[in-house]
């Protein structure tokens, strides 16, 4: 984070913890916290289109990955994949330019743009959790000029080494949760994040959980009657909720808000928390 950001973010604390003083007087239950919103995005078919681990294919030699690095994919986790296909990349002569330039093309879904616009981030807290990596997204970011928009961004930690090759590692090692990949529980990441912000003073009075794929399951069972969960419509997330009730008995309690573009999730938004849209 900037030395901007970081002032940005003591200045909303500061006004935050007078609110909460202020509260205090009225309402003495509610007192040392300062309720806000928070929004959770995925990043991959939901802040951007494509997914950008597959778009960087592109860049191998006839577009083609071997078969044998492709099989390393599985269920459980696709950063050992992922580490292959950049290591297959490097020795094929792509640079850290072609990756960089080859992900600034990647456009936001439509609709977030107005999306993030719309909201009154004295009152939202937006953040990412994705099981992309920091590299691809900051760049993703950087280049659609919004990377200061978001509180904190949880992924899969990446870097180009001194050789010019993007190497990667897992977010961390889980074991407990099975919904999850091994190198990243988005479920856990989430609730750590709640618990670490209210330990700050900051209680978030309603989550929103936005999201297509199955690894955007285990978020979504962590919300609570008053929060929102946002599976987008067509993707493998829809299916997988309905599946996942009547297979294992494992309910979402969230309101399930369907969405196809970033104004979908604006009206939703608009119609629980007007409080928190720009006027
Ligand atoms: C290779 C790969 N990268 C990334 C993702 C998902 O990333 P995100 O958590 O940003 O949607 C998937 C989902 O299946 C995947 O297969
Ligand atoms: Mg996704």
């Amino acid at each position: 984070m900037n030395n901007e950001a970081l002032n940005r973010l003591r200045w909303r604390r500061s006004i935050c913890s007078s609110v909460g003083l202020l509260r205090l007087k009225a309402h003495p239950i509610q007192m040392s916290a300062c309720d806000k919103v928070l929004l959770a995005f995925d990043f991959d078919h939901t802040i951007i289109e494509v997914n950008s681990d597959y778009h960087v294919r592109k860049l191998a030699p006839g577009g083609v990955i071997p078969h044998e690095i492709v099989a390393l994919h599985s269920d459980e986790g696709w950063t050992k994949c992922m580490a292959e296909i950049f290591r297959y990349l490097h020795e094929n002569s792509v640079k850290p330019k072609d990756i960089l330039d080859c992900m600034s093309e990647v456009e936001f879904t439509s609709g977030m743009v107005e999306l993030f616009e719309n909201l009154n981030m004295e009152k939202v807290d937006i953040i990412i959790i994705s099981d992309a990596n920091s590299v691809f997204i900051d760049h993703i970011l950087e280049t659609n000029g919004r990377k200061n928009l978001f509180h904190s961004v949880f992924t899969n930690p990446a870097f180009f080494d001194e050789n010019g090759r993007l190497s990667l590692e897992g977010y961390h090692v889980q074991d407990h949760c099975t919904l999850s990949t091994k190198n990243l529980c988005k479920g856990q990441i989430l609730e750590d994040f709640i618990t670490a912000r209210r330990l700050d003073g900051i209680k978030y009075s309603l989550v929103g959980y936005i999201g297509d794929g199955m690894n955007d399951f285990c978020p979504g069972l962590k919300l609570s009657e008053v929060d929102l969960f946002f599976p987008r419509q067509g993707f493998s997330l829809v299916k997988y909720i309905q599946k996942m009730e009547t297979e294992q008995g494992l309910k979402v309690r969230a309101e399930l808000c369907l969405w196809n573009t970033g104004l979908d999730i604006l009206e939703k938004i608009k119609e629980k928390r007007p409080d928190v849209i720009k006027s």
